[in-house]
């Protein structure tokens, strides 16, 4: 499997955010993407995933069987800043709907919803609505989605964001345990997840990119 982009650039409205971003991940990778805020991670994960249109370059994925057809985003997960979950619906209701809406693709089987809120250290509370759960709570549960539908590529956002230390560490258990079965992991982050087969890209944002970039 590999995942890799060529000379990507990416605007939001009239602004150049980056340029000239190049990489190429295959089974088992990470790429960390650190930066000041405002430096284009979240733009950078945007495009991969497909929910913005690259400015200039292309984003490529070839799965385990060779095929080359599927765009990156049909291969992936995606959990970006906000949780995607419905405060009124419980948290089995809510896990279970994301896991018969995303269903699993080629390569992999998910878990229950009891496994998966099981896996993120919160099998007792899947009858209460998402919306009384803490902060950190709704992050582990928004996590508990990727495992509930297989995906081979993760493209994560400030995922450890509100979490305390216990939970940070079984995130990267989690992260790591995808890495090591054969997955490719995209994440952007401020605090070190402590991934192993990690590169790290350092976004600098759209300072000093010159004129003529375009050629
Ligand atoms: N919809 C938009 N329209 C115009 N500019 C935008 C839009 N969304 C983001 N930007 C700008 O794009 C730049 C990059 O933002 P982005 O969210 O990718 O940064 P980031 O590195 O993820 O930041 P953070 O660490 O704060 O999450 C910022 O200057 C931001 O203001």
């Amino acid at each position: 499997m590999h995942l890799s982009a060529e000379n990507l650039a990416a605007r939001r409205g009239e602004d150049l955010i980056f340029v000239n971003i190049s990489f190429h991940l295959t089974t088992g990778d990470a790429l960390v993407l650190t930066g000041r805020n405002g430096s284009g991670k979240s733009t950078l994960l945007r495009v991969v995933a497909g929910l913005l249109a690259a400015e200039k370059g292309d984003v490529k994925f070839v799965d385990n069987s060779g095929r080359s057809d599927r765009r990156p985003g049909e291969a992936s997960h995606y959990l970006g800043h906000r949780n995607a979950m419905k405060s009124e619906l419980t948290v089995a209701e809510n896990l279970a709907f994301w896991k018969e809406f995303l269903g699993d693709s080629e390569g992999g089987l998910g878990l229950s919803v009891e496994e998966a809120a099981d896996a993120v250290g919160l099998a007792g509370i899947t009858h209460l609505p998402f919306g009384y759960l803490s902060a950190g709570q709704q992050r582990r549960i928004a996590f508990a989605k990727l495992l509930v539908a297989y995906r081979p590529i993760w493209i994560l956002d400030e995922p450890t964001a509100a979490l305390d230390a216990a939970a940070d560490r079984l995130l990267a258990e989690l992260i790591s345990g995808h890495q090591k079965d054969g997955g490719i992991v995209l994440a952007a982050t401020h605090q070190p997840l402590g991934l192993e087969n990690a590169t790290e890209l350092k976004m600098t944002g759209f300072a000093g990119v010159g004129e003529g970039i375009w050629g």
